[in-house]
């Protein structure tokens, strides 16, 4: 139970028997900014279950940003966070954590002097067993087990980003925050990525990227938006959205 009376138990409820309109996540005149910056400036946003949501747009737009909001790492100044309806401004990162709000930061937020193995064990500390992140990792990702004694950051961007996904994924959770999975990553690899994404929708997980490259997340996604200087400048299907910015902003 969190101070704004969320409880794992009724949110569970809601995302299993809530009607498909319920948005699981949904973000309503959002600001938020670092000190006395404001960087959102009214964001509208919201996460069909079993969907994945694009954010776009140029750098210092303020996906990251959104994102970090999504996951309570930045603190909302105005405007509401839902979770399956219920607001949850102010519920800290280990409590979304736990109402199944999972986040992979741009980086991939894994440890490159650990092996593949010790990386997963660092992820225990969820409450999910070495046992289960290793079957988990390994049954999606063979690949993880055949290196698992080896270091992560000898890997390649792929099998590192794997990894990411893996140790998210051991967490059973029900929406999935990623932020520029093709960083870093050749256009194929990264084709293959958003593959494995549009495969974990198709089962069920929510899902938000932040990817500036639109290119190569729009051909999964079932929603894209513009995210330009802190406001959702456009949002609608990928194909419309792919038509704005081949003579928008992207200038083609
Ligand atoms: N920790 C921070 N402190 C101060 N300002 C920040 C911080 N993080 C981001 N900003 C500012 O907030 C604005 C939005 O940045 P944000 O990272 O959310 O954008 P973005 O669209 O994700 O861009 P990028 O693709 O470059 O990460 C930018 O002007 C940025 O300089």
């Amino acid at each position: 139970m969190t101070g704004h009376g969320v409880t794992t138990a009724a949110t569970a409820a809601a995302v299993t028997g809530g009607a498909e309109s319920t948005p699981i996540l949904e973000l309503v005149g959002v600001r938020a900014g670092y000190g006395p910056v404001q960087v959102l400036h009214g964001i509208e946003l919201a996460l069909t279950p079993g969907t994945v949501l694009a954010l776009l747009g140029p750098n210092g737009g303020g996906k990251t940003s959104t994102l970090k909001v999504c996951s309570g790492l930045l603190p909302l100044t105005g405007g509401e966070l839902r979770l399956a309806g219920r607001v949850v401004n102010g519920v800290d990162p280990g409590a979304l954590a736990r109402l199944g709000i999972c986040s992979i930061p741009e980086g991939r937020g894994i440890f490159p002097n650990l092996t593949v193995r010790e990386n997963l064990w660092l992820a225990t500390g969820t409450g999910t067993g070495l046992d289960r992140l290793e079957s988990v990792a390994y049954s999606r990702f063979p690949i993880l087990g055949q290196r698992r004694g080896q270091l992560a950051g000898s890997m390649s961007g792929g099998e590192q980003q794997m990894l990411a996904l893996s140790r998210a994924l051991a967490t059973d959770p029900t929406i999935l925050l990623l932020d520029e999975l093709s960083m870093g990553l050749a256009p194929r690899v990264v084709a293959e990525m958003y593959e494995i994404v549009a495969q974990l929708a198709a089962e069920g997980l929510s899902i938000v990227v932040a990817e500036q490259f639109a290119r190569a997340v729009l051909p999964i996604a079932d929603t894209a938006a513009l995210i330009l200087q802190g406001r959702v400048a456009r949002i609608g299907a990928p194909l419309e959205i792919d038509r704005e910015l081949s003579t928008g902003y992207l200038g083609g």
